[in-house]
């Protein structure tokens, strides 16, 4: 790659040139930035062809890298950095409580917040601070295709918004609620973002307090979600159908909860993505009869 070397600084002041190839990233190192140039420009060096990174597995989101599982150690940071050129890398410990808190370090520059866009939907939020689980994409974009204009759906843990964007984008009216205050903001923005303000009703707290009325779906995305069951079944009508989220099939219990109720359950199981050995993140669609 043909590049002029200049300080970091004026990458910013160079973006709009006319010999800057757009199409590339730059490649920064220490206060250095190796800029790209277009053909017939001029230009200061060539960069070798960067040889691939063979360090552990990470993702990005937006130009943050994440690690989860063990802590990555320097030669895989430098090699990384190199590839990537992350603005930043943390390390995801776990997510902690019912809230789903990250329990974080901080291995490399600062975290800061990030808009995704998946699906045509845009995701804005910091992954320092709250919960997104970058394997979901297929099943927000099943959720996206199977809800109906104007039904009527609880999301019981709404989170940023994971299910209630793309089900607000295709027409359907959703009720909204989720706990963490954090994610509530993200929440709130994620719906002015992608403009489905007419479409959703959202509320910080405990949803077993703020379920109303009776709705045509319901979104349970949180792997306890089971437990709370009964709550959602008095608010659901005949011919209704709840998403449930596990890890691993639980429909024995689904049916029997729904049983109770007084519904006949019609249950197809469906994997979303792999959890860990041996387990899965599934989710049961259930048809209440
Ligand atoms: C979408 S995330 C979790 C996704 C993933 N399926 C899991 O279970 O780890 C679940 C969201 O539910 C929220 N939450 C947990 N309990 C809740 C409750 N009782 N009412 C409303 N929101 C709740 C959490 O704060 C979190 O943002």
């Amino acid at each position: 790659m043909r590049t002029r070397v200049m300080p970091k600084e004026c990458l910013k002041s160079v973006t709009k040139e006319d010999w800057v190839d757009i199409n590339r990233r730059p490649y920064v190192k220490g206060d250095t930035a190796w800029i790209p140039v277009k053909d017939g420009f001029f230009f200061d060096c060539i960069l070798d062809k960067k040889k691939g990174y063979l360090g552990r597995g990470y993702h990005m989101a937006g130009d943050i890298a994440i690690f989860h599982g063990d802590v990555p150690d320097k030669k895989d940071l430098d090699e990384l950095i190199r590839w990537e050129n992350p603005s930043c890398i943390l390390h995801i410990h776990s997510y902690e409580g019912v809230r789903r808190i990250p329990k974080i370090n901080v291995l490399y520059g600062k975290p800061k917040e990030i808009c995704l866009k998946e699906n045509g939907c845009f995701f804005i939020f910091d992954p320092s601070k709250v919960m997104f689980a970058m394997g979901n994409r297929e099943e927000k974009r099943r959720i996206a295709e199977i809800v109906k204009k104007g039904e009527r759906i609880a999301d019981m843990f709404a989170g940023i918004g994971y299910f209630t964007i793309p089900a607000a984008v295709s027409g359907a009216d959703i009720h909204a609620m989720e706990i963490n205050p954090d994610s509530f903001l993200f929440l709130k923005r994620n719906i002015e973002k992608n403009r489905v303000e007419e479409n959703v009703i959202s509320e910080c707290g405990d949803c077993r307090d703020l379920l109303k009325g009776e709705y045509d779906r319901a979104f349970m995305g949180h792997f306890e979600s089971y437990s709370m069951l009964p709550d959602i079944l008095s608010h659901m009508k005949r011919n209704s159908t709840l998403h449930v989220h596990s890890i691993n099939d639980i429909s024995a219990k689904i049916s029997k909860e729904c049983k109770i109720a007084g519904f006949k359950p019609d249950i197809s199981l469906h994997r979303v993505k792999k959890y860990a050995p041996h387990k899965w993140h599934v989710v049961q669609d259930v048809v209440l009869l």
